[in-house]
């Protein structure tokens, strides 16, 4: 028999307009509240506020949704929202979406990227990031999600060098969607994007036909555009080339590919991995003769980053599933001598490694394993064919707190020990932050 008393919520209709208590912060983007017991998802709302929400969604028992439509009592961290276009002012449906921390001040909103990821990794990933009491913890979250270089001084603005619009079927009107929909919003302005990308976008044009708009914003080659037709199946930018440069080390990179979006993030990440490995070098733990590893490697930015640490002769195999990217990688790291780029699904690769002989399968044993997967994670799979190739160290870059718990969960189970943990907010005004945590095996 369930155990489960009966909800006393009363329904919620879509439309309704509540008054809400927000409480906490959830992953994805929105605070949380209670009505009648139910919990409510808040979007641009703050932690300690009360406020007037329109409902946008109740089709869940457990759960309903809702957008600030009037702040009752403000957050001391509430600003005007960095873009007109997505603030509380305007009706919840023509809110530009993107920008969903855009109302609140910079270091407030690493304060909650940090108790979100300290959340996930209590609850996914069994891990308690230690302080003597809460007020040390407090202080710890508000210094735990590292600014990157530059933000502080632009307010969080103008850092984005790739910036996708999408387009209306109906009108041919540019814009970013509207949160959580579909709805082409116009726009006058992108505040997020760096200059370049706002000197090109068209946001005053009409495009029908096309479906997308993407803008890139190369570091060492001019901005371009890239527009995806309605119904075409290959990628824009696929087979154009662009250049990037990473403190001095050019990349080249597809323009249509992957490359972090924030204009310091390559340099941040390639820095983090770097240092990473340098102090797995100093304590005695990484083996440039072993079978280190750079898993959904992209064009080898991550692979490079290890070979400065620990020499350009370092064994490193770039795993990468995008044909073009791997291409960019073989070029881009030919100048070090022992890595090599395989273009390949990283479960298949990894299954052809533990099928490999002994004194293959004793190399991967000795090596370390970078690996950065897109935001759903490793998975268990993948992890489980980690934990079977049992390489010493794992340093894993993520772009999801909650996917990085369950695979620290999955790594823990493994005998795999936490010996670090950074975070760093490459994704100012969104959600959106990154880590790194480092693994190695007890
Ligand atoms: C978050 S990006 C990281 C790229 C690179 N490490 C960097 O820093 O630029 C994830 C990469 O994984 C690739 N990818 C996604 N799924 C994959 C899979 N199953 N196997 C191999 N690569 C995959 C994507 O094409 C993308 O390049």
């Amino acid at each position: 028999m369930s155990s489960r008393a009966p909800s006393t919520s009363a329904p919620l209709e879509i439309g309704e307009t509540i008054e809400l208590e927000i409480t906490g912060i959830a992953h994805g983007g929105v605070s949380v509240a209670r009505h009648d017991g139910r919990v409510v998802f808040v979007a641009d709302a703050i932690p300690g506020e009360r406020v007037r929400a329109r409902v946008t969604d109740a089709r869940k028992k457990s759960f309903a949704r809702a957008a600030v439509v009037e702040v009752l009592d403000a957050s001391e961290a509430r600003r005007p929202h960095v873009w007109a276009e997505a603030a509380v002012e305007r009706a919840p449906e023509d809110r530009a979406g993107g920008a969903e921390f855009g109302h609140i001040a910079l270091p407030h909103q690493r304060l909650l990227k940090a108790q979100v990821l300290a959340d996930a990794m209590h609850r996914f990933g069994g891990v308690e990031l230690a302080a003597a009491d809460d007020d040390e913890l407090g202080e710890a979250l508000a210094e735990f999600v590292e600014a990157a270089p530059g933000d502080d001084e632009a307010n969080g603005l103008g850092y984005r060098t790739r910036v996708r619009l999408h387009v209306d079927p109906e009108t041919g009107a540019i814009g970013p969607y509207a949160a959580r929909s579909r709805r082409v919003i116009p726009v006058a302005s992108l505040p997020l994007a760096s200059a370049g990308i706002g000197r090109i976008a068209p946001l005053e044009e009409a495009m029908p036909g096309a479906a997308t708009v993407d803008l890139v914003d190369p570091s060492a080659d001019d901005p371009r555009m890239l527009l995806g037709l309605a119904g075409e199946k290959t990628r824009a930018g696929e087979h154009d080339t662009i250049r990037e440069l990473v403190e001095d080390r050019g990349f080249l990179v597809r323009a249509g590919g992957f490359w972090q979006v924030h204009r310091e993030a390559p340099a941040v990440l390639f820095t983090a991995v770097r240092d990473a490995v340098a102090e797995l070098i100093d304590e005695g733990r990484f083996d440039p003769a072993a079978g280190n590893l750079d898993l959904y490697g992209g064009v080898g930015l991550l692979a490079a980053a290890m070979a400065e640490a620990a020499g350009p002769g370092t064994k490193v195999t770039t795993v990468e599933v995008d044909g073009g990217a791997t291409d960019d990688a073989a070029e881009n790291l030919s100048e070090l001598v022992g890595a090599l780029a395989v273009t390949a699904r990283v479960d298949r690769h990894l299954g052809e490694l533990l099928r490999a002989s002994a004194p293959v399968r004793d190399r991967l044993r000795r090596g370390t394993v970078v690996l950065d997967p897109p935001r759903s994670g490793a998975g268990g799979d993948v992890m489980g064919q980690l934990a079977e190739l049992a390489p010493a160290n794992v340093v894993y870059v993520a772009c999801d707190p909650v996917a990085l718990a369950r695979d620290t969960r999955s790594l823990r189970d493994a005998g795999y020990e936490l010996t670090g943990l950074r975070a760093f907010d490459i994704f100012p005004h969104t959600h959106h932050f990154e880590s790194l945590a480092v693994f190695q095996r007890g």
